[in-house]
């Protein structure tokens, strides 16, 4: 007994530096095992890419982040492709299988959004919708445009869209036979739907000012900022950004303030028993105004609280997102069919087969235009209005097998990817009838191949609005009219190029000259 005590103490002695060995290895032991399973993890590979130079990666390259740009990179280093600017991590996708990933198997991690300084700025930081984070904030905000701003019932909208239509084809009507500047006219068009959906007036004034605002917007959105890419550059600001940032934000600060102020006046005037049948966006927005932002109960729809920061982005946003993609598609539509004369006509006859030349289209012509609806897909198959869609990583992920780290920006290009010939037969050529296959890929966000509207959560919220407008438009543009170019140019000689930015517009405007086609008035 007495030697199994002394085996006991002895034990025990040898134990215990064991045990407080024990007590330090198994933290230790977790922490190494827990460092090997995120290694592993980073482990995957960064997706191919160019290599960098030190510091500063791959910021000698900052040209080629355009739709073009990276669609050639995507040749040389596949659809997931990697790049470093400064200290930001870029992936790139430009196939339709990474993009599913991004999009649906993983959108819960590339749901945020990236915001250079200018852009965080300009949004007041990110009160917005198409700037906000993913979160309870941008959920409801989201929910509250899909449901009071772009849905049918906001009748606004869709009555500016019919009304604007008509004023184009008199206008048109009035200059057949001369050249006339059909992208002009369509940006036009789409300026005055969504100014007149957004303010509710009808009158040209202040519309001129309110572009000029935003387009500095727009060229600040894009200039390259080194501050962006090298934090601590951001306090000496190196090209002098800054001010302009204050000056532009400060015009459209005295602009929309003004509206917001009549619409709170009018609305303070309004007897009760008004209805809201012809109510515009601030209006329906103002009924959700408070002094503070609010996000409470996420079930509850009315719980929301905006700040007039909150109403400006998302006007911005219905300005910027409306206005330019629809026109641009318009254009690029019209250039298209110039190009492709035997499509035109193919439309021009369904037309005149389901409408008959003696009247307009009217509205319930359309679900019956099956070709125009497939120019309409083709259009936005080889020219996305949205070239680049632009998403944020909350977390590590892995995309197709690589690593994507925290915080990375991800650019997905749909522009390649709706010409990538692994997914489309002669992807590079025009050719609606390809949509009138039943099997063909839809562009409401199933179908990676094609995805305009983008896909998932942050997909486009204003993408019923926008077919409506596009296929009434080219409806009533290619039934009422037939098209030449001018000076006997040959279709052969268009400058199809584009525009590369936020959106991506023909780069020359489109010239043509009109002829009266249909019997009826005008
Ligand atoms: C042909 C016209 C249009 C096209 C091709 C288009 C395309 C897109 C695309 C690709 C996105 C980003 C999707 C993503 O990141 O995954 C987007 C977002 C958005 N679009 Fe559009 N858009 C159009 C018209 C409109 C219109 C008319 C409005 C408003 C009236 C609008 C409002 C928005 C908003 C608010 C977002 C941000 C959504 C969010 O981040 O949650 N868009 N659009």
């Amino acid at each position: 007994m007495q030697v199994n005590m002394d085996l006991l103490n002895q034990a025990k002695i040898t134990l215990e530096p064991f045990q407080t060995s024990l007590l330090l290895i198994l933290p230790l032991t977790l922490v190494l095992l827990l460092n090997l399973v995120s290694k592993t993890r980073k482990n995957a590979p960064y997706p191919p890419g160019p290599k960098g130079l030190p510091l500063i990666g791959n910021m000698n390259m900052m040209d080629k982040l355009t739709h073009r740009g990276l669609a050639n990179l995507a040749k040389l280093y596949g659809g997931v492709l990697h790049l470093r600017m400064g200290f930001i991590h870029m992936v790139a996708i430009s196939n339709a299988e990474a993009a599913r990933e991004v999009l649906q198997l993983h959108d819960n991690i590339f749901s945020n959004r990236p915001a250079t300084i200018a852009i965080s700025y300009l949004t007041y930081n990110r009160a917005d919708v198409v700037f906000a984070h993913y979160g309870p904030f941008w959920r409801q905000m989201r929910k509250l445009c899909v449901m009071k701003l772009f849905s049918r019932k906001h009748v606004e909208s869709w009555q500016s869209v019919r009304d604007e239509v008509d004023a184009v084809i008199t206008n048109i009507n009035d200059n057949v036979g001369k050249s006339v500047n059909i992208g002009d006219m369509v940006f036009n068009l789409t300026k005055n739907i969504i100014y007149r959906a957004a303010f509710g007036s009808t009158s040209n004034e202040g519309q001129d000012e309110f572009i000029s605002i935003l387009q500095e917007f727009s060229k600040l959105f894009v200039a390259f900022n080194i501050a962006d890419y090298v934090p601590f550059l951001r306090v000496v600001d190196p090209q002098g950004f800054n001010a302009r940032l204050v000056k532009a934000r400060g015009a459209l600060d005295g602009f929309i303030d003004k509206i917001i102020d009549e619409h709170v006046e009018k609305k303070r005037n309004m007897s009760i028993d008004c209805g809201d049948e012809d109510s515009d966006m601030v209006d329906e927005l103002l009924a959700f105004y408070g002094d503070e932002v609010k996000v409470s109960n996420e079930s509850d729809d009315n719980s929301i609280k905006l700040t007039r920061d909150n109403i400006k982005g998302i006007i911005m946003d219905v300005m910027f997102g409306g206005t330019e993609s629809i026109a641009a598609a318009i254009e690029w539509a019209i250039s298209e069919l110039m190009r492709n004369p035997q499509d035109l006509k193919r439309v021009q006859e369904e037309l005149a087969t389901v409408v008959g030349l003696d009247r307009r289209v009217e509205e319930s012509d359309i679900e019956k235009l099956t070709y125009l609806k497939c120019v309409v897909k083709e259009t936005l198959r080889l020219h996305p209005p949205v070239p680049l869609l632009l998403h944020e990583t909350a977390e590590d992920a892995t995309i197709r097998s690589y690593f994507v780290p925290k915080g990375s920006r991800v650019m997905i290009n749909v522009w390649a990817i709706g010409r990538d010939k692994d997914s489309w037969e002669d992807p590079e050529e025009f050719k609606p009838s390809r949509f009138l296959n039943s099997s063909a890929p839809n562009f409401k966000g199933s179908n990676f191949e094609f995805i305009p509207f983008g896909s998932g959560r942050r997909s486009c919220p204003g993408m019923q609005l926008s077919m409506y407008a596009l296929d009434l438009a080219l409806a009533h543009l290619l039934h009422c009219f037939t098209w030449e170019l001018p000076n006997g140019m040959k279709p052969s000689e268009m400058d199809m190029n584009d525009v590369c930015g936020l959106s991506a517009p023909k780069a020359s405007r489109l010239i043509v000259v009109p002829a009266k086609r249909v019997v009826c008035p005008l």
